[in-house]
Formats: structure tokens, C-alpha cells, sequence
């Protein structure tokens, strides 16, 4: 507060010295100054004293005024989070700018919010980075709840990512994974960078599910993957605009215009991929476009899309997919990695399954009860989205005791819930026993393990995950034996964003063990 003081006195007489002729000057200054702080101080607390609920508001730090506890913030914002819980309990208020912000941090609060009220927290705080091309207004994950959400997640589950709709676009997700066990047996022997490599066949699977491209060329590919990584990082960064929304039509970060362009140029290949398939009218398509467009000739106005929703889903879907199914299997290759004697007796029950003499197919999965248990082993220590996706409280309610006021923003901390050490035994250690003893499905009945969310608002790409990931990881060790390129082992340090990936990317070198060499091919 001294220097404070100090710097303010500076400003007002030394910073602008030809209004401060004399030495008492400088004191009338201090003065003058210490009035307005005294003042701002105390309309401050008596508005504070004003407004008091009751039932009182969740405890948390004070934060400073109109900032709040914005200086304080540290990046790694899930472990922060889980810290101040230490302090203040598992359910704290943060003031971020104008922001209320409520932080869960237990599964029996989380219930509350995801099961009990959800109808009141099933709503979301729309990024000012996603309001562009209308993408936030009128997409699943950033439309707000109603019966225009509704009639568009089911649509979204129902119809593109049921069981039937993922079966028949089936061959064009083996396409690509097949052409990465061509790629990655064309490295044998050198070091890959494991998350890259399966992050180009991600995008490709998306686009051959969502309209069936494959001609893309690969410097193509990966200038798309740039961009839907960079559309990610941008969602996630904190941004002024948001925090205070006064600053917004300034765009001071420029996040709003670097994020319109990306979704400008999304839409622009969207558009063009529709007019193609339009003028070709090829309904042998198997793929989610066709699926869209199929609704379209056959609804009436209560299930026929919109040109802006038909682009809005695909672009929901290719954001969805690409950057959380690689980061999963990154991860868990790390840990596989890290954990030889898992690899092992992981890698002999696929070759039970499957044999040596093919590669590993969908038809396989529900026979790897293994690979279940540590993709699910993965998903607790490493959930890719470890705060969910906001929720945001469409009116003021009582949660555990405290009252959350209207257009809260929620941050569920599965992370840390999934680390408790009261709610896991030994929870920092990688062990996907403990899920092949105890049943904890994807579908967040059991809110102590919940990385897809839980509620109406959950994650709507669960089946497709699941199948992807399951997949690629299965292939990745069936086909390969994989070693590290140096003595250590791979490190599990995380990088907090809108997914939660890995600070240092995942090295190992293929060597081919299946005994068939044209299944390389
Ligand atoms: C390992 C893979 C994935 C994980 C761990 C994951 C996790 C999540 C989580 C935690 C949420 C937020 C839930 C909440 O707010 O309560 C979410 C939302 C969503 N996810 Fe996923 N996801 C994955 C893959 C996918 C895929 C492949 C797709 C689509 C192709 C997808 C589409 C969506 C959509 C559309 C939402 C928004 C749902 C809504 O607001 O109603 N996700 N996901």
C-alpha cells in the first residue's frame, strides 16, 4: 500500500511537475490522493456490506477491487485451483474482473450442479473468442440451453454419432489408420514424435467421417491441424474481453479477429465441400455430411438444419475430436511407457484377441478389456478437459449451503477430484486394475470419475472416443514394439489449456512386430 501511495504522490506531482509549484503542494497532493483512495476503499466495502446474501456466498480470497484475484492467477489453473481448495474448502468463490467464478471440487457438490439443478447450470459462459460467424450462437458446445440445444444435441447423438452412424462410417476410419501403420513402419528405427503422428491421422479420420475427403494433401492436413489447434489454444486463453467486458469491442488481445479468421476459413472449405457434394448428388456417401444433408431433403422445419448449424456441427465436431483423442493417446502411450510391465501384459491380450497375423480391427474392442481399463486408468490421471467446459448458472440458486448468484461461471474440477486421495487409493500411481475391480462407466452416474462431464451437458462425442481411442492405441502397440530413444523415462509434466496435453511431446522409435510384412503395407 506504501508504494502504492508513493507512485500515486509521484503521478501527482512529480509526473506532472507544472502543477506542483511548491513543497506544500506536494502534501495538499498526498492528501487530495488519500481521499480518493479512502473514498474508493469504502464505497467499495459498503457496496460489498450492501449486497451480503443470504445464505451467504462460497468463501474465497478477497481479490483486489475491479480486478478481483485476476493478478493472482497462476497458469497451471486446475492444480491452482486445487490449492486454493485447501484454503477455502471444496466449493470457493473467485472474483475474476466482473466475473463470478465458483469452483466444485467435490463429487457430491458436482452433483448438485450436474444432476440435481442442471436445468439452472446447464447453460455456458460463450467465449467472446467463439461469438464469429455466429459459430458460438448456434453450435452444441456454446449454445445456450433451450429447445434449439436440445433438438441439435439430439440430432448430433442420434443421428451422427450413434452406434449405427459410427458402424457404417467405419471403412473410412480404417482407411486412415491404416495408411499410419504405412507411415509410421516407413520410420522403423527413427524417433517419432507419437502425438503428432496421431494427431494428422485424427484429422483425417474427422474428415473422411464428417464428409468423406481423403484427397486432401498432407501439407494441407497439417496447415488444418495448425488451425484447429490454434482455434483450441484461443477459446481457452484468458481474455479481457471476457473478464471485462467494457474492454470487448477493443479486442485487445486481438483473439477475437485471429479466431474469426480461422472460423471464416473453416466455414470457407464447409461451403465448398456442400456445393461439391450438392452437385454431384452422391447419396452412396456414407458420411456424417450425407447424414446432414439426408435430414435435410427428408425433415420438415422441426428437424431439417440450417446452412449456419450444418457448418457450426462440423466445425463442433472437428474441434471436439482432433485435439483430445490424439492428447489421449499420447498419454496414454506415455504411461505405457513409463510402465513396461503394463505394456506387456497389455500387448499380450490384444495378440490373444487378435492374433499376430492381422491388424487389429473395431470388431476387436469389446473383447480388450485391458485396454478398456487403461484408457479409462488415462482418463483419471490425465483428463484432457480438467475443469470441463464451463457452466454458467442461468439464475441464482443454493449449492451446498452458499448461494451462487445468477450467470455464475462454474468450473468443475475433475482433475482434482480424480486425484483425491480420500475418494482413490494411491491416486497419483498409474494403475488400470483398480478399473477392471470396480465399474465406473464414461456416462458420469459415479460423479468421483467423470473426464467426459456429466448431465445434459455432457460430452456428446463420448461413443466416437471411445472407439477412436481405443483403436489407435491398440494398432499403435499391436503393430509396433516401441522403444525410448534416451535412458529416461518419458516425463508427465502437464501444460494447462483448453486441453490438458503434455509439456514435453511424447518421443519413441517402431520397430514392426506383427510377422505378415504386407500388413504394413
Ligand atoms: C477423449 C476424448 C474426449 C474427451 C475426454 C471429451 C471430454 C469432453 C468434456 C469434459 C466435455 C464438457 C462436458 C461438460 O461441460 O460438462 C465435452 C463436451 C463436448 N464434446 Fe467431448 N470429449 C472427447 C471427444 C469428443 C469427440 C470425438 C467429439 C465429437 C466428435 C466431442 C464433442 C463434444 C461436444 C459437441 C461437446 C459439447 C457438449 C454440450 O455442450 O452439450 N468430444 N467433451
Amino acid at each position: 500500500m506504501v508504494s502504492l501511495y508513493d507512485k500515486l504522490t509521484f503521478l501527482a506531482c512529480d509526473g506532472w511537475s507544472w502543477g506542483c509549484p511548491a513543497e506544500t503542494t506536494v502534501e495538499t497532493a498526498a492528501a487530495l490522493v488519500a481521499a480518493v483512495l479512502a473514498i474508493f476503499f469504502f464505497t467499495w466495502w459498503w457496496a460489498k456490506k450492501l449486497t451480503k446474501t443470504n445464505p451467504p456466498l462460497p468463501p474465497g480470497p478477497r481479490g483486489l477491487p475491479l480486478l478481483g484475484s485476476l493478478p493472482f492467477l497462476k497458469p497451471e489453473l486446475h492444480s491452482y485451483f486445487r490449492e486454493l481448495s485447501e484454503t477455502y474448502g471444496p466449493i470457493f468463490k473467485l472474483q475474476l474482473g466482473t466475473r463470478t467464478c465458483i469452483v466444485i471440487n467435490s463429487p457430491p457438490i458436482a452433483k448438485e450442479i450436474l444432476k440435481d439443478q442442471d436445468a439452472i447450470f446447464a447453460n455456458r459462459d460463450i467465449p467472446v473468442a467463439t461469438v464469429i460467424g455466429m459459430f458460438g450462437g448456434v453450435n452444441v458446445a456454446w449454445r445456450q440451453n433451450g429447445p434449439e440445444y436440445s433438438r441439435l444435441r439430439k440430432f448430433l447423438i442420434r443421428e451422427m454419432l450413434s452406434k449405427n452412424s459410427l458402424e457404417a462410417s467405419y471403412s473410412l476410419r480404417r482407411r486412415e489408420i491404416l495408411q499410419m501403420v504405412k507411415d509410421i513402419h516407413g520410420k522403423t528405427g527413427s524417433s517419432v514424435k507419437l502425438g503428432e503422428q496421431v494427431a494428422l491421422t485424427t484429422v483425417k479420420v474427422m474428415i473422411s467421417s464428417l464428409w468423406g475427403g481423403s484427397s486432401e494433401k498432407s501439407n494441407d492436413l497439417i496447415e488444418m491441424r495448425g488451425k484447429l489447434e490454434e482455434l483450441v489454444r484461443l477459446m481457452g486463453s484468458p481474455n479481457v474481453s471476457d473478464i471485462l467486458p467494457v474492454f470487448a469491442p477493443f479486442d485487445l488481445q486481438g483473439i477475437e479477429s485471429k479466431s474469426r479468421n480461422i472460423v471464416l476459413w473453416f466455414y470457407g472449405i464447409f461451403e465448398s465441400v456442400i456445393k461439391k457434394r450438392l452437385k454431384t448428388g452422391d447419396d452412396e456417401s456414407k458420411d456424417f455430411l450425407q447424414v446432414m444433408l439426408e435430414m435435410n431433403r427428408r425433415g420438415d422445419n422441426k428437424t431439417s438444419l440450417t446452412d449456419m448449424e450444418v457448418k457450426a456441427l462440423l466445425l463442433d465436431m472437428l474441434i471436439g475430436g482432433t485435439d483430445t483423442i490424439p492428447t489421449t493417446v499420447e498419454w496414454a502411450m506415455t504411461e505405457l511407457l513409463r510402465h513396461p510391465d503394463i505394456m506387456k501384459k497389455l500387448v499380450e491380450e490384444i495378440d490373444t484377441v487378435t492374433g499376430k497375423q492381422n491388424l487389429v480391427d473395431d470388431s476387436h474392442l469389446p473383447q480388450l478389456s485391458y485396454l478398456e481399463a487403461i484408457i479409462k486408468e488415462t482418463l483419471r490421471l490425465h483428463p484432457v478437459a480438467p475443469l470441463l467446459l464451463p457452466h454458467m448458472s442461468s439464475e441464482a440458486s443454493t449449492i451446498s449451503g452458499y448461494t451462487i448468484p445468477k450467470h455464475s461461471k462454474v468450473f468443475i474440477n475433475a482433475w482434482a477430484m480424480q486425484r483425491n486421495p480420500q475418494l482413490w487409493e494411491d491416486p497419483h500411481s498409474f494403475q488400470p486394475e483398480r478399473f477392471l475391480k470396480a465399474e465406473f462407466s464414461y456416462q458420469g452416474n459415479n460423479l468421483v470419475y467423470i473426464p467426459f462431464g456429466s448431465g445434459r451437458r455432457m460430452c456428446a462425442g463420448i461413443a466416437m472416443a471411445e472407439k477412436m481411442v481405443g483403436l489407435l492405441l491398440a494398432v499403435l502397440v499391436h503393430s509396433f514394439e516401441w522403444k525410448l530413444p534416451g535412458e529416461k523415462r518419458p516425463d508427465i509434466q502437464e501444460k494447462f489449456g483448453a486441453v490438458l496435453k503434455k509439456m514435453i511431446p511424447l518421443e519413441a522409435i517402431p520397430y514392426a512386430r506383427l510377422s505378415d510384412s504386407k500388413l504394413y503395407q
